[in-house]
């Protein structure tokens, strides 16, 4: 029994170590898997840690407090701090993040305001290449409306910052030594100018030349010349044009001085004859009184057969004189205003010439000189008329803008007489491509526009494509060469809200959009 009980013992025994030893290799592997948790938390959290460490270095710099905060922030985060305890300094974090946001945002538009004031600014300045104001232009109101975070300013910043360099070379250049950009640009004003002024005569031959040369400038002296000689033929066609309004004045002054005489002299000799008349009508009346006094008195016939025949000779000889008189004062007044007549004629001719002469200045004035297109100033005054129409009755209205391109090369590869001869038939095509009720004017330069009312954006297409393909294919020659031209352009319709230059702008900005993809197309820009 004792042995069996013995026995029994020691197997009980056996399988409580068993059970212990089981017990023991399920802690070991518990604590063993415990602590890799623990590890793997402690990685994360230190990476967190890091990560949160790295991201709060990305806000230093901007405030005192919050980076003071964040400094502690992330001392304890690196002590492996416990996240409870992280709890209030998160929660102070958050505020002061909140309310830098709101700074910020502040700043933002602050900052906004400060670019735009300054791109506009630098937009009215003089001196600005053609390629930059347009550039200018889209980073205003394109990419700055399109700016969100500061960061998005960066590129905003590098393009006008880029700008102002070229406007403060620009301005130092004029001062000094000038670069091709400048002259070029300088050139492009002139010639310019010199297409909107139209003179006459021997002036019109003075500014050919005078183009030519502004073209062929290379130096900014050469062109600072060619501003004088451009003065020069502006004041003198000018002092001219006042000459003969003068002479004209003085004419005129002379006629008139010359019909006022003639009336007088009609008038006094009028007035003699009248009063010499009114004697004989007396002489007439006295003459008639004394008869019947006489025929009273006369006692007997043959008396009275005397008096009768010596009266009646004498008021027949006075009636002889009235009428002779009257047949005198008659011719007098009929002399005279035959002559007046005549004066008046001479006058009304001189006036008719001048007016001639002034409607025919205000054609030119009106006309580009080369093309014989309407000119800059003319399309004003439609577009303005247009617009009011268009606005006034609802109807629709394109307005286009065109551009020849690369036309500066065909300057400088063929001379600038061929640059004119292209102008010319370039002009001719076009007015022949578009309808009669469509209006083109040469804006100036290389560029045309076109107003063409009652046309809305879905039939524009059509005619400009037309426009466009009926221009390349004109088979152009310089120097035995054949060579291709092509024109860009952009259209866009004019809308309820829009003001006539904001109109333009949008065209200007679909001919840009043309240019920059390449060329001969068609931009319709809503
Ligand atoms: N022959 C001639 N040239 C002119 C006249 N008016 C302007 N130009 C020239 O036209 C050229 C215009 O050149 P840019 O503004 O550089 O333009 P572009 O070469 O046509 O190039 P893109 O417009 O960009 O395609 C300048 O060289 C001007 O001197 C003119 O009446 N006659």
């Amino acid at each position: 029994m004792l042995y069996t009980g013995n026995n029994n013992n020691e197997k009980g025994q056996q399988g409580v170590s068993e059970q212990l030893e089981t017990l023991r290799k399920k802690l070991l592997s518990a604590i063993s898997q415990r602590q890799t948790i623990e590890v793997t938390r402690q990685e994360q959290v230190a990476t967190l840690a890091q990560f949160i460490a790295k991201l709060s270095l990305v806000c230093k710099g901007i405030d005192l407090e919050l980076d003071n905060r964040l400094a502690s922030f992330r001392k304890q985060l690196s002590q492996g701090g416990n996240f409870q305890e992280l709890g209030p300094i998160i929660n102070e974090l958050t505020t002061l993040l909140a309310r830098h946001e709101a700074n910020l945002e502040s700043q933002l538009r602050q900052l906004y305001s400060c670019v735009n004031q300054a791109g506009v600014n630098l937009q009215q300045r003089k001196g600005l290449p053609g390629e930059s104001r347009r550039t200018l232009r889209d980073l205003l109101n394109k990419h700055l409306q399109d700016v969100q975070t500061p960061l998005d300013f960066i590129p905003v910043f590098a393009r006008l910052i880029y700008i102002y360099d070229e406007v403060l070379n620009a301005c130092n250049t004029a001062q000094g030594d000038a670069c091709p950009q400048v002259v070029a640009h300088f050139a492009a004003e002139l010639t310019q100018l010199s297409v909107e002024i139209s003179v006459q005569g021997e002036f019109a031959e003075q500014m050919r030349t005078l183009k030519h040369n502004i073209n062929a400038a290379t130096e900014f002296e050469q062109l600072l010349s060619a501003s004088i000689e451009l003065t020069r033929i502006i004041i003198t066609s000018l002092s001219r044009e006042r000459r003969s309004a003068q002479h004209f004045l003085a004419a005129l002054n002379q006629s008139l001085g010359e019909l006022q005489q003639l009336l007088t002299n009609t008038v006094d000799k009028s007035r003699q004859l009248d009063s010499k008349i009114s004697a004989v009508y007396q002489q007439i009346d006295e003459n008639i009184n004394q008869l019947s006094q006489h025929t009273e008195l006369a006692t007997n016939i043959a008396e009275l057969k005397n008096t009768v025949e010596s009266r009646l000779a004498n008021l027949t000889a006075q009636l002889l004189n009235k009428e002779q008189l009257e047949a005198e004062h008659r011719d007098t007044l009929h002399q005279g205003l035959q002559s007046m007549q005549s004066r008046m004629q001479d006058l009304e001719q001189q006036v008719q010439q001048y007016e001639a002469s002034l409607e025919r200045q205000r054609l030119m004035n009106m006309q580009d000189g080369l093309t014989k297109l309407p000119n800059r100033l003319a399309f004003d005054e439609r577009f303005d008329l247009e617009f009011k129409q268009c606005q006034l009755n609802a109807a629709p209205l394109c307005l286009v803008v065109i551009d020849v391109d690369h036309f500066k090369l065909i300057n400088d590869t063929y001379g600038h007489s061929a640059g004119d001869k292209t102008l010319l038939v370039l002009a001719s095509a076009m007015k022949k491509a578009i309808r009669s009720s469509d209006f083109i004017a040469r804006y100036g330069g290389e560029e045309f526009v076109l107003v063409m009312p009652n046309v809305d954006l879905e039939n524009v297409v059509r005619p400009l494509e037309k426009l466009r393909t009926s221009v390349k294919s004109i088979p152009f020659k310089f120097k035995d060469k054949q060579v291709q031209i092509t024109i860009s352009i952009g259209a866009t319709q004019v809308k309820a809200n829009d003001t006539a230059l904001s109109a333009f702008d949008r065209a200007d900005q679909a001919l840009y959009e043309a240019k920059h993809a390449g060329r001969d197309r068609l931009v319709v820009k809503q």
